[in-house]
């Protein structure tokens, strides 16, 4: 398939009084936490707490806030009754990749965007259902069954005439947003655009701070067990709302989500005992470096490492390899540097991309996580929704390994409009019998965001554009579109969200043609458009050594970070994001290959990185 040049409707995300980007920037040889100064010309491109930039104009019903109506004033369908009708549950299950491929995206995600005040919005479907978790008659009717709380005059989004606001979020920030007058909402999100690890290592310097433990340039960690765990995070009734008690465990990490799902505070806890791996090693290697240097030399090894696996191993499942070398977001074969870096490219990460695309990837989770031995043996099952934040299981006997080694052995669910009802009938159900639905949250997002309608994302992706509901027959199903039909009234209403999600795949691929075309084009902006990306180059002060690089490139692999950071997993399939077969069978852990951290070692005389005080 042929990806046309997407054109940009705010190449720059508008520019406001706020937030305030840095007023000089030097030329670190490191990023800074929240991503500002990766681009020199533009320091806040890509920074913390800033607007999503989009391909699409607003598509709010009254121009600034988020309305079930859609623009011409039609009222949009209930999110509820849109995911009953078409994202039911059905067990389909993917032929080749694992529950690694789904899980290690929602890593991806949260190294990318987060939209301010998700954790705060959240809220049961049960006044809305009926006892079979069905909608109830008057519910597409009542405005409070929507799933999310989305008040268009809150203190997340700015009123119109609002010029800049405070409001106090969860977790350990602040933040700030603003709007100028009379322009519509606009939504901030709270990490770093980059990939640059900020869920490990903080979307802020207070955050950094706070997560460092200033010695041999370790992260903190606690050891229980003779193990490492994350700092606990004393707000314990917010990110861990279903533990029982305030000292069950409760990760403080970079990012506030970690603890929402098991799997996903097991990959959060590897990619933590990754860097004190690196670190540890570095100062062996050279001990003189001080805490400041080994801290930023691990940092930067273990983004070039994530970097490496994220563009070679994990996108090309869902990209296309094919697609991703046409489009030049990979250079397979590549001996040297690649210095593609555009200053003029904007990486800020698109509307349409984390409330639309990358969203569509929910279809991928499955509602029971088996636990597998160390000889691939089932030993046991949890279901999901026992342990929505609660993370306390994963340090129960060897329930961490079982569950590294399950998500590696299990499939992930196909990609496709059926959906797992552990997040659509029981999502957050805390102890309740009934929770949420998160593909209702996900249509309800598309509307506080006012992300353009279906028609308008096709138009932007240079696709044809369907004018009636019978020209969408190239794209969806007769059965799917006569339900869409029986939803919305006009297609001008159909959404983005919804459309996308029941696009025919492209063959071989994980989507249809609208969202491949708008995740290529946002990981070809986050790659191009990042200075430090790890295969440039261009500036001796940022770039690896050429040998450096290669050994990154050589030993770089999901299968080695898992063998290094689980607790004694003693083999890994060497394509760990796919399922154990005759072609990728199980290999001992030292038999991976490696990134061979001798090659930072310096002599004293040779070091040009202590770092200086001022
Ligand atoms: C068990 C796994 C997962 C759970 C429980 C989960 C849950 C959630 C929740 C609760 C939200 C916020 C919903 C809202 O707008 O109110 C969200 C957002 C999101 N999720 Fe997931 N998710 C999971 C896996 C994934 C995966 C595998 C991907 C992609 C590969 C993904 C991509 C996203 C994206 C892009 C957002 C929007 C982030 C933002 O900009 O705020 N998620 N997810
Ligand atoms: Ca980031």
């Amino acid at each position: 398939m042929d990806l046309g040049k997407i054109n940009d409707v705010n190449p720059t995300p508008p520019d406001n009084t706020c937030p305030i980007g840095p007023r000089y920037c030097s030329n670190s040889r490191y990023r800074s936490s929240d991503g500002s100064c990766n681009n020199l010309q533009n320091p806040t491109w890509g920074m913390a707490q800033t607007p999503y930039g989009r391909l699409t104009m607003y598509n709010y019903a009254d121009g600034i806030s988020a309305m079930p109506i859609s623009l011409t004033g039609r009222q949009l369908p209930n999110p509820r009754e849109i995911s009953v009708s078409l994202f039911p549950d059905k067990q389909l299950i993917d032929p080749v990749w694992n529950l690694n491929a789904q899980q290690w995206g929602q890593v991806v995600t949260h190294d990318m965007s987060l939209t301010a005040g998700v954790a705060q919005s959240h809220k049961d479907l049960l006044t809305c259902c009926d006892d079979n978790g069905q909608l109830a008659p008057d519910a597409a009717f009542n405005p409070s069954c929507a799933p999310i709380i989305v008040p268009p005059n809150d203190d997340i989004h700015a009123a119109q005439g609002t010029q800049c606001f405070n409001f106090v979020r969860t977790g350990t920030t602040r933040d700030r947003g603003c709007t100028p007058p009379h322009a519509p909402a606009q939504q901030i999100s709270i990490v770093s655009s980059y990939m640059d690890l900020s869920m490990v290592y903080g979307a802020n310097d207070l955050q950094a701070d706070e997560l460092r433990s200033y010695v041999g340039g370790r992260l903190k960690t606690l050891v229980r067990g003779g193990r490492q765990w994350p700092p606990q995070d004393s707000n314990v009734s917010l990110t861990c709302e279903s533990a029982l008690s305030p000292n069950e465990p409760c990760y403080l990490t970079g990012d506030l989500r970690v603890n929402q799902n098991p799997q996903l505070a097991i990959l959060q806890i590897i990619l933590l005992r990754e860097h004190n791996r690196i670190a540890d090693v570095l100062s062996r290697l050279n001990p003189f470096w001080d805490d400041e240097t080994v801290y930023h030399e691990a940092r930067r090894i273990h983004i070039a490492e994530i970097q490496h696996i994220n563009y070679y191993e994990y996108l090309p499942i869902f990209l296309g390899f094919e697609n991703m070398v046409r489009n030049k977001l990979i250079y397979p074969g590549a001996t040297s540097y690649v210095n593609d870096y555009d200053p003029h490219v904007n990486p800020t990460i698109l509307d349409e991309h984390a409330t639309a695309a990358f969203r569509h990837f929910h279809t991928l989770i499955r509602g029971y996580l088996q636990m597998i031995s160390e000889n691939r043996k089932l030993v046991g099952a949890v279901r999901l929704s026992d342990w929505f934040n609660r993370p306390i299981l994963i340090e129960t006997n060897d329930v961490f390994d079982d569950l590294t080694r399950g998500l590696t052995a299990q499939p992930q669910h196909y990609s496709d409009q059926f959906w797992d009802s552990e997040i659509t009938q029981y999502f957050f159900r805390r102890n309740k019998t009934y929770g949420e639905d998160l593909r209702a949250a996900d249509i309800q997002r598309g509307r506080d965001h006012g992300l353009g309608n279906y028609i308008s994302a096709r138009a932007a992706c240079n696709l044809p554009v369907p004018n009636t509901f019978e020209d969408m027959l190239d794209f969806i199903s007769p059965e799917n579109l006569e339900i869409l039909r029986s939803l919305y009234e006009t297609p001008e209403d159909v959404e983005l969200v919804v459309a996308g999600s029941l696009e025919r795949n492209v063959p071989n691929l994980q989507t249809g043609p609208t969202f491949l075309s708008i995740m290529t084009e946002q990981f070809y902006r986050t790659r191009v458009g990042d200075r430090y990306f790890y295969e440039n180059g261009k500036d001796p002060e940022t770039a690896f050594t050429p040998s450096q690089l290669e050994s990154i490139r050589r030993g770089s692999s999901m299968a080695r970070l898992l063998c290094d950071n689980a607790d004694n997993i003693q083999s890994m399939q060497p394509r760990a994001f796919q399922q154990i077969s005759d072609s990728n069978n199980l290999v001992a852990c030292a038999d991976l290959p490696t990134i061979d951290l001798s090659l930072w070692q310096e002599t004293h005389a040779s070091s040009h990185h202590i770092s200086t005080l001022w």
